[in-house]
């Protein structure tokens, strides 16, 4: 049996984070297992309240799952302020910890900052590099490289820039593009684009999430980066079309989605 930690906060609705990790890594048949950050009231209208763990407390959490069942891959997600992150890094370090898939989640889509100011910097300095893959949106990669990212053209030198400070691979999404929802991946060598239409559904919350639970499944199954981000994207694309419409807000995704793998993404 394959192991996928994910390390991340909360959401009670079960549209983001852990809650939705879980059911990506069950959705591929992979063993869950998830370390919480911090725990946050928040639904598919917002984010009311948020109460991160201690880092120690996380520590002993990754303690836990390591020093007993060691984790083909690990996807990290909400880390909120720079203990934490630095706690997650060094114990990623000392445990050697194979196929890491960042998610840099900085904002939410309501608006709401789930990074403290001045954690993205150290996010980049200590984690990044111990990464396979780092996933940013527009907004998270306009971050780190400090210019707006809005067509194809910025994604390309984005993804140039990110891959130059890391030497790790990055995935830039597109969902917040105009007219497409086209992710490029770079890999340091090469650049692939994983085209997609933009499907008409409002009920997008947890996508991010969900496409690096499904690309860390991928690497511990012992898939390529490329096949497991084709796959991931597959999977998300098939999770969106299904439509659910759910809450008052931008509602959460289905997750269980008959013959997904046959789908062009
Ligand atoms: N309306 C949509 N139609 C199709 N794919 C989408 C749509 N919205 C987002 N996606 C896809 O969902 C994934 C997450 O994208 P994005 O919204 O950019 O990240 P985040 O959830 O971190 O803000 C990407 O693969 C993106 O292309
Ligand atoms: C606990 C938690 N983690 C991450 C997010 C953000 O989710 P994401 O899939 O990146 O994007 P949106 O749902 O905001 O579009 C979150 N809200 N909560």
């Amino acid at each position: 049996m394959k192991t996928v930690l994910s390390i991340a906060g909360t959401d009670p609705t079960g549209g983001a984070g852990i809650q939705t990790d879980l059911k990506t890594f069950e959705a591929f048949g992979v063993y869950g297992m998830a370390v919480i950050t911090v725990v946050c009231a928040q639904n598919t209208t917002g984010v009311f309240g948020m109460q991160p763990v201690s880092a120690e407390l996380v520590g002993k959490q990754i303690d836990c799952v390591f020093d007993d069942i060691f984790p083909d891959a690990v996807k990290v997600g909400m880390l909120y302020d720079a203990e934490i992150i630095h706690t997650v890094a060094e114990r990623l370090k000392a445990y050697h910890a194979k196929n890491i898939v960042l998610d840099p989640v900085m904002m939410s889509s309501s608006g709401t900052a789930l990074l403290h100011h001045d954690a993205a910097k150290v996010l980049q300095e200590e984690l990044f590099p111990l990464c396979t893959l780092v996933t940013p949106n527009l907004h998270e990669a306009a971050a780190v490289c400090s210019h707006n990212i809005t067509n194809r053209e910025d994604m390309e030198q984005a993804a140039c820039e990110i891959v130059g400070k890391t030497g790790g691979a990055v995935l830039v999404k597109g969902g917040h593009l105009a007219d497409c929802a086209d992710d490029l991946l770079f890999d340091g060598t090469e650049m692939h684009w994983l085209p997609a239409p933009r499907i008409d559904n409002p009920n997008t919350h947890g996508t991010g999430c969900t496409l690096s639970s499904a690309i860390a499944c991928g690497l511990a199954q012992g898939m390529s980066l490329i096949g497991s981000v084709k796959r991931a994207k597959r999977y998300l694309t098939a999770c969106i079309d299904f439509k659910l419409a759910l809450g008052h807000g931008s509602g959460p995704l289905q997750h269980r989605i008959a013959n997904w793998e046959n789908r062009h993404a």
